[in-house]
C-alpha cells in the first residue's frame, strides 16, 4: 500500500546542507522543491526552488541563529505552508557513519541518536553536522518520525581481505575496520545504471563519486566489494580538504617533531589539506581549474593522477574493468578531470570521446573503448526518501 504524505530529506555533507521534499503516494518518491542551505558563503541562506530549478523561497540567516535553527525551522514551516495537503510524514536524514551496527535505515530514537553520537571520532567533519538537525527538529516537532539513513550502509557486506587493517587483530574486533561511504549516492547510482545499461549490471563497474568529498566504490552484481574511504571519510582520494591515502609516518612526525596536538592535526587533515593545502589557493576545483597558478595546476594533477591510481587498484579487487561511472558535483560537471583520469588509464583500456564528454553526455566512451564510461547524476536526497517511504510503508517505525 502507498504511504500518503511527504517526507523532508537533508542531506548534511562536508560543504552544504542540500534538502529535498517529496511526495511518497506512489511507489516511486516524487520531488516536490528542493534547495541548500548554503554556510558557507558570505552571507549564509536557505535557498528552496522548485525541481525545474525556479525560486520559490529564500532567507538570509541572522545573526542571532549562529547555529542554523531558524533556518531549518523555516524549510519546516514553507514545506507545510506551500504543500499543505502532502502531510510531512517524516524526516530523512543522510547519517555519515552508522558504524558496525547499522547496516540499513533506523528511525532515530533517543537511543540510535546516542549511539551514532558516540561514532563522532570516526567522521568529526560529519556526525556533528548531520546530528544537528536531528536534535533542532525534534525540539520543535518532538512528534514527528526522524529516520536515519547512512553512507555506510552501502559497503556493509565489505570481508577481509579488503575490510581490515593490518595491525595487530584485537583492533578489528574493537570495531577498527574499514566501513566506506558516499553508500546513498553509490547506491542510486547502481541503480542508475541498471536502466541505463541492463547488460552491464553484472559487470566489474567502478563509480567514481568526485565531489567536495571523493571516493570510489568497486560493484560487483551491484554491491560494493571495494571502496578507498576507510574507517573515516579521510582515506582514499585526495578531496576538497582532506589529504586522502596518506603515509601514517608523517602524523606520527607531525605529532612528535612537530609537537602538533591531536586536534591540530584532525585540523589539518581534514580542513586544510587537499586540494586546498596542495594548491594554497581554493577547495573548489571550478576555481583551481579557472586559475592560471602552477599550484594551481599541481593540486588538480594530483587529484586526478590519485583518482587513477585508485581506480587501478579497485579494478584489481574486481579483476578487471568493464564500466567506469563518473558521479558527484566533479564528476559530473568536470570535463577536463573525467579526460584527464581516462588518459592515464589509457593502458586499462578507457577511451573517453572528447564531444561527448565536453557535452557531458550519459555515455562519454568512445567506440573503440574496453570499457563503458558514463557520466550519471547522483540523488543521495531520492535514495533517502525511497528508504523513508519503504519503511512507512512497512511500518517500521513507531
Ligand atoms: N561546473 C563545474 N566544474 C568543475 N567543478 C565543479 C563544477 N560544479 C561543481 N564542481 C565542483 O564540485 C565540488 C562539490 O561537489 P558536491 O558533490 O556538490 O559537494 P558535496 O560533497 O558538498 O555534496 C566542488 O569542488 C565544485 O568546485
Ligand atoms: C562522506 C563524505 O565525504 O561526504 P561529503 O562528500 O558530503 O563530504
Ligand atoms: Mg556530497
Amino acid at each position: 500500500m502507498p504511504a500518503p504524505g511527504a517526507v523532508l530529506v537533508l542531506n548534511a555533507g562536508s560543504s552544504s546542507i542540500k534538502f529535498g521534499l517529496f511526495d511518497i503516494s506512489a511507489s516511486e518518491p516524487a520531488l516536490l522543491c528542493k534547495g541548500q542551505l548554503d554556510e558557507h558563503e558570505a552571507k549564509p541562506r536557505l535557498v528552496v526552488k522548485s525541481p525545474k530549478g525556479e525560486d520559490l523561497f529564500e532567507q538570509q540567516r541572522t545573526e542571532a541563529d549562529a547555529d542554523g535553527d531558524h533556518l531549518l525551522a523555516a524549510v519546516l514551516s514553507f514545506s507545510e505552508r506551500q504543500f499543505g495537503d502532502h502531510s510531512l510524514r517524516a524526516v530523512g536524514h543522510r547519517i555519515v557513519h552508522g558504524g558496525p551496527d547499522y547496516s540499513a535505515p533506523v528511525e532515530l530514537t533517543l537511543d540510535v541518536h546516542a549511539k551514532l553520537e558516540a561514532l563522532t571520532p570516526l567522521a568529526p567533519l560529519h556526525q556533528p553536522r548531520c546530528l544537528a538537525p536531528v536534535r533542532t527538529i525534534r525540539a520543535i516537532r518532538p512528534a514527528l518520525i526522524q529516520i536515519a539513513c547512512f553512507d555506510t550502509a552501502f559497503h556493509h557486506g565489505l570481508v577481509p581481505p579488503v575490510s581490515r587493517f593490518a595491525i595487530p587483530r584485537r583492533y578489528e574486533q574493537s570495531g577498527i575496520r574499514r566501513y566506506g561511504f558516499h553508500g546513498l549516492s553509490f547506491e542510486y547510482v547502481a541503480g542508475r545504471l541498471v536502466q541505463i545499461a541492463p547488460e552491464r549490471a553484472a559487470k566489474r563497474t567502478i563509480i567514481a563519486h568526485l565531489g567536495n568529498g571523493a571516493s570510489l566504490c568497486a560493484l560487483r552484481d551491484g554491491r560494493s566489494v571495494d571502496t578507498t574511504m576507510g574507517l573515516t571519510p579521510l582515506d582514499g582520494l585526495v578531496m576538497g580538504t582532506r589529504c586522502g591515502t596518506i603515509d601514517p609516518g608523517v602524523l606520527l612526525y607531525l605529532l612528535e617533531h612537530e609537537t602538533m596536538s591531536a586536534e591540530e592535526l584532525q585540523r589539518l587533515l581534514y580542513h586544510e589539506s587537499g586540494l586546498l593545502g596542495v594548491s594554497g589557493i581554493s577547495a573548489d576545483m571550478r576555481t583551481l581549474l579557472a586559475s592560471s597558478e602552477a599550484a594551481a595546476r599541481e593540486a588538480v594533477d594530483l587529484f586526478t593522477f590519485r583518482a587513477a591510481q585508485a581506480i587501478a587498484m579497485m579494478a584489481t579487487t574486481l579483476g578487471g574493468l568493464d564500466g567506469l561511472v563518473f558521479t558527484g558535483g566533479i564528476g559530473e560537471h568536470a570535463g577536463e578531470i573525467r579526460s584527464g583520469i581516462g588518459e592515464r588509464l589509457a593502458w586499462l583500456g578507457v577511451r573517453i570521446d572528447a564531444a561527448a564528454n565536453d557535452a557531458a553526455r550519459e555515455r562519454i566512451n568512445a567506440g573503440d573503448s574496453a570499457v563503458d564510461v558514463f557520466v550519471i547524476p547522483t540523488n543521495e536526497e531520492l535514495t533517502i526518501a525511497r528508504h523513508c517511504a519503504a519503511m512507512l510503508r512497512s511500518a517500521r517505525v513507531s
